[in-house]
């Protein structure tokens, strides 16, 4: 298969080495791993140039995709899977395609150890030109990420990785180890959300195929290796009953309702060397016969002409060209802060239990202040509500430190702090509710409207006497607005209509108000 002239591989990186670069190297014109998504600091940026050059080739960019994407733990061995995809795809004419004996295993960079290895989001350059039985022509890209729940990344950078793997491939085989555990199922869920929140138009299933896949698989008797042991252990796993806690109900109906279908392979071990031996470099000779003949069978399941899935997105097939797209208005959602940021579960429980707990705190305060100065109740002085206020205050607070909650001192202080601080708004309110009850405070528009009249009337009277007339026809034109805004305002605290008016006319009075000494000096 030929390779776009201008692709440019990530250099496989020094063994053991953390940081790679990741620009392309100009001189190298082999096949490699293209580093697209790149991960710095918690955040994540796309290499667009990187990726055009690989989705924009001539000869594959107007055809529909194929994305099929490894996603899961770190170091269970994704990237090594990924590999044995690329020598069916680069061999899938042949029987042997899976290799000779000897032949190290190369292509995207896997080892053994415990750190990391993968990070971000990595495509291979090549995009594969594959015939379809019906004879359309589509293009298969393989993408490897980075491992979830490593020590250096966020539970946002996990769901991040996942949630973008998911969006924009058509398979996402879900690499698990050994079994398939409630928490596997609850991550899933979170990740699936994650993704399905940046998407603009939310359909029943937004993802298409989902395969679980399990290494290490070691009750071959219970549920023989392979799809159908691992379909039926599947549907075990994900079956909802009545008597189940709806927690688990949730998830399970989460999972089913995202994805269009689900399928499940168990892949047995490989063998102690490929999992123990520091010189394993992935030549068949050192894996377990069972593993190589599951191995033979998963990958063209995921691969073969006839299974291959394209991407669709809203329910239309999407090209290289039109991927390219996706993943850049994708990843910008990622990048803004319009998303609530997935937490870890501690995490999320303690807010969940602090924010009750505020939320009972506020209802007692609420509930204790109504008794004292609730609508129906007459008007309270204001020393006496400032009173009510700190006592009621203080019990609302102690009830707050009362409820057990996770998260700690500090963390459950701030809530405290919180609470406080929205119990004064809350006081501030209830003060102007009760000032409002004052039949003085109540009457003090019209009472200041009917002083400005007579005022400006005694003046009109004087001025005109002595025969300031200009001065007259001014203190008669205030009066007359002064009339006019006592009947808008009477109208406006009987119908409840033009508030705005209302409150205006308020306004001035009270600023009126405040100014009388002045006035009458
Ligand atoms: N136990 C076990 N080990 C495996 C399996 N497949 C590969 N390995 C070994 O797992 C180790 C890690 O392989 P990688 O492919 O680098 O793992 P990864 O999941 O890509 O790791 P990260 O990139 O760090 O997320 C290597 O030593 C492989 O030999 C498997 O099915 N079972
Ligand atoms: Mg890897």
């Amino acid at each position: 298969m030929d390779l776009g002239k201008n692709i440019s591989p990530t250099p496989q990186p020094k063994e053991g080495s953390q940081e790679k670069d990741v620009k392309p190297v100009e001189e190298k014109k082999v096949a490699g791993p293209i580093q697209i998504v790149q991960a710095n600091e918690h955040n994540f940026e796309l290499n667009a140039t990187a990726l055009e050059e690989v989705l924009l080739q001539k000869h594959v960019k107007d055809l529909n995709v194929v994305v099929v994407s490894v996603a899961g733990a770190f170091r269970k061995g994704k990237s090594f899977l990924l590999d044995f995809m690329l020598r069916y795809m680069h061999n899938r004419d042949k029987d042997s395609w899976i290799g000779g004996n000897d032949e190290p295993l190369t292509g995207f960079t896997w080892r053994g150890g415990c750190e990391r290895e993968t990070t971000g989001i990595q495509v291979w350059s090549e995009v594969f030109v594959v015939e379809k039985p019906d004879g359309d022509k589509v293009a298969v890209l393989l993408v490897d990420t980075q491992g979830a729940f490593d020590s250096q990344s966020t539970i946002k950078d996990s769901a991040t990785v996942f949630a973008l793997s998911t969006m924009t491939s058509s398979v996402q085989v879900y690499n698990l180890s050994s079994n398939i555990q409630e928490d596997d199922l609850q991550h899933l869920q979170l990740f699936t959300e994650y993704g399905r929140l940046a998407m603009e138009e939310v359909s029943e299933k937004p993802f298409q195929s989902l395969m679980f896949l399990i290494r290490d698989w070691c009750f071959p008797y219970e549920f023989c290796y392979g799809m159908k042991g691992g379909n039926e252990f599947l549907d075990k796993r994900l079956q909802v009953k009545h008597n189940q806690h709806e927690e688990l109900q949730n998830v399970r109906n989460h999972i089913q309702h995202c994805f269009s279908n689900i399928n499940c392979f168990l892949l047995p071990h490989p063998g102690l060397k490929v999992a123990t031996n520091p010189k394993f470099d992935g030549r068949l000779r050192d894996i377990d016969e069972d593993f190589k003949k599951e191995l033979a069978q998963l990958v063209p399941l995921l691969l073969a002409p006839s299974q291959l899935v394209e991407k669709e997105i809203g329910g239309n097939k999407v090209t290289c060209k039109d991927l390219l797209e996706y993943f850049k208005a994708y990843i910008k959602i990622y990048q803004g802060e319009e998303l609530p940021h997935p937490k870890t579960m501690l995490q999320a429980t303690a807010e969940a239990n602090n924010l009750t707990a505020v939320a009972g705190a506020k209802d007692l305060y609420s509930k204790k202040m109504e008794q004292v100065c609730g609508g129906d109740k007459p008007y309270v002085a204001p020393a006496d509500l400032k009173r009510c206020h700190e006592e009621i205050r203080d019990y609302s607070v102690s009830y707050f430190r009362s409820v057990k909650k996770m998260g700690g001192k500090e963390f459950c202080q701030r809530y405290q702090n919180q609470l406080e601080s929205e119990l004064e708004e809350t006081y501030t309110n209830l003060s102007k509710q009760n000032e409002g009850k004052n039949i003085f405070y109540a009457a003090r528009t019209p009472a200041t409207l009917f002083a400005l009249m007579f005022i400006t009337y005694v003046v009109s009277g004087v001025t005109g006497f002595i025969g300031l007339s200009t001065l007259a026809t001014l203190a008669n034109l205030v009066m007359g607005v002064a009339l006019l805004s006592l009947c808008a305002w009477g109208y406006v605290k009987y119908s409840g209509e033009f508030r705005e008016v209302g409150t205006i006319i308020d306004e001035v009075a009270e600023a009126l108000w405040v100014q009388r000494y002045l006035l009458v000096k």
